[in-house]
């Protein structure tokens, strides 16, 4: 079974707002509300993409039970510990529209507020760990995301550490030391975007030449597989059996792009699962990720393969 960890999920509240003014009253023009944090977007992409996972993580309070609600309405079994105090977040996702002569709509910036979350208490920590002494051979598990401040830097360590005689399958979508932390534990797939890969060494990484050096040094930290996204720039990826590959991102007009980074693992894992050849994980990393920054929702199984076959059929 894939279980995906999202220690602070979130509402995602997506407004867009034609021609956003600082400092002045602003109308939205397009408002959606979803379930988000990047462990539920990674279970909601497998599950359009027809694979089964369960989401793990903390939810309190009537957004936490909102968000739970958006789950079983997806059909996702969802197995959150409820937490006691606070509650989780509502992220703003603010989109400012552009709107041409002839009335078209473009998103020329996004801008995001994300919230701080609930706490987690001990007693809840420690509910959540026997939930993952569960996990069996075989089992794969995805922590994703930012954790709450009350938590150590130390926590996905912790985690692989537990884990670490199980043969689990781990995969890290995370930033700066909550990232480099995990890596002696070997996880099978790391993805950061090129501004995160390039925060860690203290450099800007803009050409995917770059990127695959910068890439290499987190392998040689321990990584199996660093798949690193560079939005509408494409993606990279060095891999264990020591290939790279490189794309381009898809053509298309970017209407959301929440949750591409996420879509993105979902779409190699499910590459990697039913294939077993990297490549072919890479190119549905790229696609997945690109059809949920096309679509005002993440990327459905048709959206995905009509950009796999576009891709396939460049090459
Ligand atoms: N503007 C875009 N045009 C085409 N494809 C895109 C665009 N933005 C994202 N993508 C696709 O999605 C993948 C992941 O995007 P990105 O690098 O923005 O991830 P991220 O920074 O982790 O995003 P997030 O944290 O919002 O999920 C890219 O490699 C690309 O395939
Ligand atoms: O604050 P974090 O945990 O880093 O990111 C949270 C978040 O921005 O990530 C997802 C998109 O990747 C959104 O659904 C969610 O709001």
């Amino acid at each position: 079974m894939i279980y995906t960890v999202t220690f602070n999920p979130s509402l995602d509240y997506i407004v867009g707002v034609d021609e956003f003014k600082t400092g002045k009253v602003n109308r939205t023009a397009e408002e959606l509300i979803l379930p988000g944090g990047k462990g539920i977007n990674v279970s909601i992409v497998l599950q359009n993409l027809g694979m089964e996972s369960i989401p793990l993580g903390f939810a309190g309070g009537f957004t936490g039970e909102e968000i739970r609600r958006l789950m079983k309405e997806r059909k996702i079994e969802e197995q959150f510990v409820r937490v006691k105090k606070g509650i989780s977040r509502i992220n703003v996702k603010l989109r400012s529209l552009h709107v041409g002569e002839n009335g078209e709509k473009t998103v020329s910036e996004e801008s995001e507020i994300n919230g701080m979350g609930p706490e987690i208490s001990g007693e809840e920590l420690e509910i959540f760990y026997q939930q993952l002494d569960a996990l069996q051979k075989g089992d794969i598990l995805v922590l994703a995301g930012s954790i709450p401040t009350v938590l150590p830097s130390t926590i996905y360590r912790d985690i692989m550490k537990r884990l670490q005689k199980r043969e689990v399958m781990i995969v890290v979508d995370a930033t700066k030391n909550l990232l480099v932390n995990v890596l002696e534990y070997h996880p099978f797939l790391i993805k950061p975007n090129n501004y995160e890969l390039g925060e860690i060494f203290g450099v800007t990484l803009s050409t995917k030449e770059d990127v695959i050096l910068y890439a290499k040094k987190l392998q040689e930290m321990g990584a199996a597989n660093v798949l690193v996204s560079m939005a509408g720039d494409g993606a990279v990826l060095v891999a264990e059996d020591g290939s790279t590959y490189k794309s381009e991102a898809p053509e298309g007009k970017v209407k959301n792009s929440v949750g591409a980074g996420d879509s993105m693992v979902a779409g190699f894992l499910y590459g990697y699962l039913k294939f077993g050849i990297y490549e072919d994980a890479f190119y549905y990393g790229v696609c997945t990720g690109s059809a949920s920054a096309f679509s005002e929702n993440l990327a459905t199984r048709e959206e995905v393969d009509t950009l796999l076959r576009n891709i396939k059929n460049r090459a």
